[in-house]
């Protein structure tokens, strides 16, 4: 599987995606986040840095979103960028419904 498949497989079959490093701070707060506010999620965390695909993967995301860094979150298949956009996402109130629509239903 190429990488940029397995990458929109992942963002399309996962209600949420986040595109982590395992030692990153940052990655962690934002799977706290989830953990936390949303204990009924399962997120799909893929860890680049356990990946021997994972430059090619941060490198396909950078393509797609412009967004070099890690964690790259995606939820109902939007992109909400990393730990400080999906913070300030869900401070805003956008991250709950989002989650709850019935955006991408079959997810
Ligand atoms: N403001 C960003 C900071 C993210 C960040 O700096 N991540 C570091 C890892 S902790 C990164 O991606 N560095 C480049 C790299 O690992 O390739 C956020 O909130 O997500």
């Amino acid at each position: 599987m190429s990488v940029k498949q397995f990458v929109e497989d992942s963002i399309s079959g996962n209600k949420v995606t986040i595109f982590s490093k395992s030692y990153c701070p940052y990655c962690k707060k934002v799977k706290t986040l989830f953990k936390t506010d949303f204990p009924e999620e399962e997120p799909k965390i893929i860890e680049l840095d356990e990946r021997d695909d994972g430059a090619d993967i941060q490198e396909y995301l950078y393509q797609k979103t412009g967004q070099r860094t890690v964690p790259n979150v995606f939820v109902k298949q939007q992109h909400i960028g990393g730990n400080d956009d999906t913070t300030a996402f869900h401070k805003a109130g956008k991250l709950t419904p989002l989650i709850k629509s019935d955006a991408n239903s079959r997810l």
